[in-house]
């Protein structure tokens, strides 16, 4: 019978969703399934191009003349039914195509071109080993597909008794080690021992030694023969020859965690609040409900503990979980709660990692020996099976969406996972995202709350400094009088201090130093962002434009500027004040090389410094039980961002850089620096009151229509010729227009905030909407007629509920 294959192809610059027929031919037709990438030719001089088989029917929708597979890349799936389904979801949904979709879930290794191998990993029959492998262990994939065996090749993995492998170069290669195998039979080991010569007693202590590997099956590496019986490689080789054992090399995995020794923890007894959330998430993970939980728990408030125990119960099952945190929070800290709670069989994927590195981690899942799996954004598309809980840590947090393509949120394929494995997903926060908590309003997400710290630890103090009565006073520093006190006192009694120093708007807007006023757009109600190529300030929504101003509109100061320093300057005037303080400084200059985060973190968590100064990557999950007091130096630079989000984002971040202080028996002090006190993100923050903070926001937002009471899609385009980018966006708007209902609004078209990058200009509206039918198809149309454009260097990107403005 025909058998032909719908192939997903990878055509730059011609992308598109639509699956291209293949003949699959008759040599391939027992090999190929869904999930492999294959290599077709495509397009008039048919250049051979990849592609995924999404589908293997027996009759082709196309009617012409139709191409051959001519070659197979996997012996088996990279991708399973599951993800192959999410892919095209999510390529729907984010405005992408599927294959972009499919290459990010893979891990970089699968990705290009490396070398591949056919490996042997379980006995095969004897013939098949000489035939296949010419007696070796492992052959290279080239010399497989030379001799025309790849199709028995794919038979043998079907049987688990080969793998491939990919080798990475980046680094180190696999580790391997050397062990050996009986060959024979329990019996037959018996006779050979009969046939020795009375003297030969390494030769007997060997076959006793086979003679139980092959009663339990198991393999024993040639370090252990030397080390517990004192027998050399040159008997083991000999008894190789004679055919008693056969030499394998055995792949262990490189664990980036391996010097760390991760003492095991037990479950704790819960708190009541934690036995109530729990035991409502555990019901759903028993009656296999896809259930979507927000749990709210101040910092402190025990939720990593519900994770464990709620991971705990699915184990119990016999089924997985998947853990995201935000990159920056999987920290030692981080692994060592669940390393310590389950050991190995916890998988943890971080961009730490080398590509190879990641892939032994990856295929740990595949081959389900790693029954947890703990990561960042992109772990969402691990290929764990048999899920019983999707968790998302942070759920806030907005490093969950890819701001390039696909544009996803890990959060929409975790409840997409959830649904197709039937499971609850937990999303978890201090501070939940305004979209999470109105979710939760509707009953959409069910609310669980823990609103105390365990053993009812209280809250730090939040003392809120006003810069503007400091700068009157003469004060000058980056440093308030109330922070220069607390901070000697702490040294004196040798506690610990964090400072956050805000980058988040760094420089792109100005302020008043006297008032604290930021220009707003009169039409918006948003900030101006300051633009140094136009010298002008402009509001990235609706195009409003204007001169900068030299003084300031409500108090006339003249001391309006650009707002803004760096940590580097920071840390100077810091060893200025408290020359004896010992500082440690984490921001991306001292974090680039590999492993400097962790490093860095470790010392001061053996307090081998009083300060640790940083950006907003020390905000998140750090458990230091001696830091007794933060500092934030600047709260105001995200209120100054051209973003509706901004205020929930300084809200946001006050609450997570509080909640650092205080967590053990000492209590806890905060130092907010700011030049809005009265603002109510600060305000609240100060209180720690996210349910008011909530009620506030909400009305913001519904005055100016914005999320969660309106969608919001963003579309821009980028164009080397500043007219041109501009232009197509007019035409974007006219081809779109006339399709939307009354009351969408279109905001712009504008130039971003940074006009010009990479030598390209980039023009942007947004489209704010309560129900329009027609839009996605629309954008979609827009998507593949985009594809003709990109060769003459116009790109357009769409990007559905956009975090980033800037
Ligand atoms: N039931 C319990 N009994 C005693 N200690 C507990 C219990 N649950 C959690 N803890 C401890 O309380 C501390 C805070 O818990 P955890 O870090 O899980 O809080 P969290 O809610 O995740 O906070 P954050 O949002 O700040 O990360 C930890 O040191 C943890 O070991
Ligand atoms: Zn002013
Ligand atoms: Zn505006």
């Amino acid at each position: 019978m025909d058998l032909f294959a719908k192939v997903i192809v990878d055509v730059p610059t011609m992308q598109t969703n639509q699956p291209y027929d293949y003949y699959i031919p008759t040599a391939y037709q027992d090999q190929i399934v869904p999930g492999m990438r294959v290599e077709v030719p495509f397009g008039k001089g048919s250049r051979k191009v990849q592609g995924f088989v999404v589908n293997i029917v027996d009759q082709p929708a196309f009617e012409g003349e139709l191409k051959k597979i001519t070659d197979v890349m996997d012996l088996y799936p990279v991708l399973n039914e599951e993800l192959l389904q999410l892919g095209k979801e999510m390529a729907d949904k984010t405005f992408s195509f599927q294959i972009t979709c499919y290459q990010t879930m893979l891990p970089a290794a699968l990705k290009s071109t490396y070398e591949k191998k056919i490996r042997l990993i379980d006995e095969i029959p004897e013939d098949h080993f000489f035939d296949l492998f010419k007696g070796k262990n492992e052959i290279s994939w080239q010399e497989a597909e030379d001799r025309g065996v790849l199709p028995k090749m794919a038979e043998l993995k079907k049987k688990e008794a080969v793998e491939t492998v990919y080798i990475v170069k980046d680094k180190v290669n696999k580790k391997k080690i050397r062990k050996i195998e009986p060959r024979l039979s329990f019996e037959q080991l018996e006779e050979e021992k009969a046939g020795l010569r009375k003297t030969a007693k390494k030769q007997k202590q060997l076959l006793d030694v086979l003679q139980q590997l092959s009663l339990s099956k198991k393999r024993s590496s040639t370090e252990a023969l030397k080390k517990d019986y004192a027998i050399q490689s040159a008997s083991v080789r000999e008894a190789e020859k004679k055919g008693w054992l056969r030499i394998v090399e055995e792949e262990v995995y490189r664990d980036p965690f391996e010097h760390i020794d991760f003492e095991r923890t037990k479950p704790l007894p819960l708190t009541s609040a934690q036995q109530k959330a729990f035991e409502a998430i555990h019901h759903a993970v028993n009656e296999q409900r896809d259930d979507v939980f927000l749990l709210k728990g101040v910092t402190g408030s025990g939720k990593t503990e519900i994770y464990l125990q709620t991971i705990a119960a699915v184990l119990e099952k016999k089924q997985t979980a998947l853990m995201l945190v935000p990159e920056i929070a999987l920290t030692p800290q981080m692994v060592k709660s669940f390393k310590g709670r389950f050991g190995d069989e916890v998988a943890v994927l971080h961009s730490g990692l080398s590509v190879g590195e990641k892939y032994d981690e990856w295929r740990k899942i595949e081959r389900e020996e790693a029954k947890v799996v703990v990561g960042a954004r992109s772990s969402i598309f691990a290929p764990v099976k048999n899920i019983g809980v999707i968790i998302i840590d942070e759920e806030h947090e907005s490093s969950y969406k890819q701001s390039e393509n696909p544009r996803y949120h890990a959060r929409d394929a975790a409840i997409w996972r959830g649904k197709y494995h039937s499971c609850p997903v937990i999303l978890g926060s201090a501070t939940p995202s305004l979209e999470s908590r109105a979710r939760a309003q509707k009953k959409v997400y069910q609310l669980l709350e823990l609103p105390e710290r365990v053993n009812k630890k209280a809250l730090p103090l939040v003392k809120v400094v006003d810069m503007r009565q400091e700068m009157k006073e003469g004060n000058r520093s980056s440093f308030s009088i109330p922070l220069q006190d607390g901070i000697r006192d702490r040294i004196k009694k040798g506690e610990q201090i964090v400072l956050l120093l805000n980058r988040r708007g760094y420089s792109s807007f100005v302020m008043c130093r006297d008032c604290g006023f930021v220009l707003p757009c009169p039409n918006c109600d948003i900030s101006l962002t300051l633009h140094m190529d136009t010298r002008t300030m402009k509001c990235h929504y609706c195009g409003h434009e204007e001169a900068i101003p030299h003084q300031c509109p409500v108090c006339h100061s003249p001391k309006i500027r650009y707002y803004g320093t760096g940590t580097q300057k920071v840390q100077e005037e810091l060893e200025a004040v408290f020359p004896d303080a010992r500082v440690i400084r984490m921001d991306v200059d001292t974090t680039r090389k590999k492993g400097a985060h962790e490093k860095l973190l470790t010392a001061f968590g053996n307090q081998e410094a009083d300060i640790l100064l940083g950006t907003q990557m020390i905000a998140k999950g750090l458990d230091f039980p001696n830091i007794t007091l933060v500092g934030v130096l600047n709260a105001d630079t995200a209120l100054g961002l051209p973003d509706f989000r901004s205020s929930e984002k300084t809200f946001q971040l006050l609450t997570q850089v509080s909640g650092r202080a205080g967590r053990a028996d000492l209590i806890g002090e905060v130092v907010v620096q700011t030049f809005n006190p009265e603002h109510y993100a600060v305000q609240f923050a100060q209180k720690h009151d996210y349910d008011h903070f909530y009620q506030m926001e909400m009305n913001v937002r519904h005055q100016g229509n914005y999320p969660p009471y309106y969608f919001t899609v963003s579309i821009t385009a980028s164009h080397e010729e500043e007219r041109i980018a501009a232009r197509k966006m007019q035409e974007i708007i006219h081809f779109l227009l006339p399709h939307l209902q009354k009351d969408t609004i279109v905001l712009g078209p504008t130039p971003k905030a940074i006009a010009r990058v990479n030598k390209k200009y980039y023009y942007q509206i947004l489209i704010k909407y309560k129900y329009e039918p027609m839009l996605k198809p629309m954008l979609h149309q827009l998507l593949n007629q985009s594809q003709k454009e990109i060769s003459k260097g116009l790109q357009i990107a769409i990007d559905s509920e956009p975090m980033d403005f800037i």
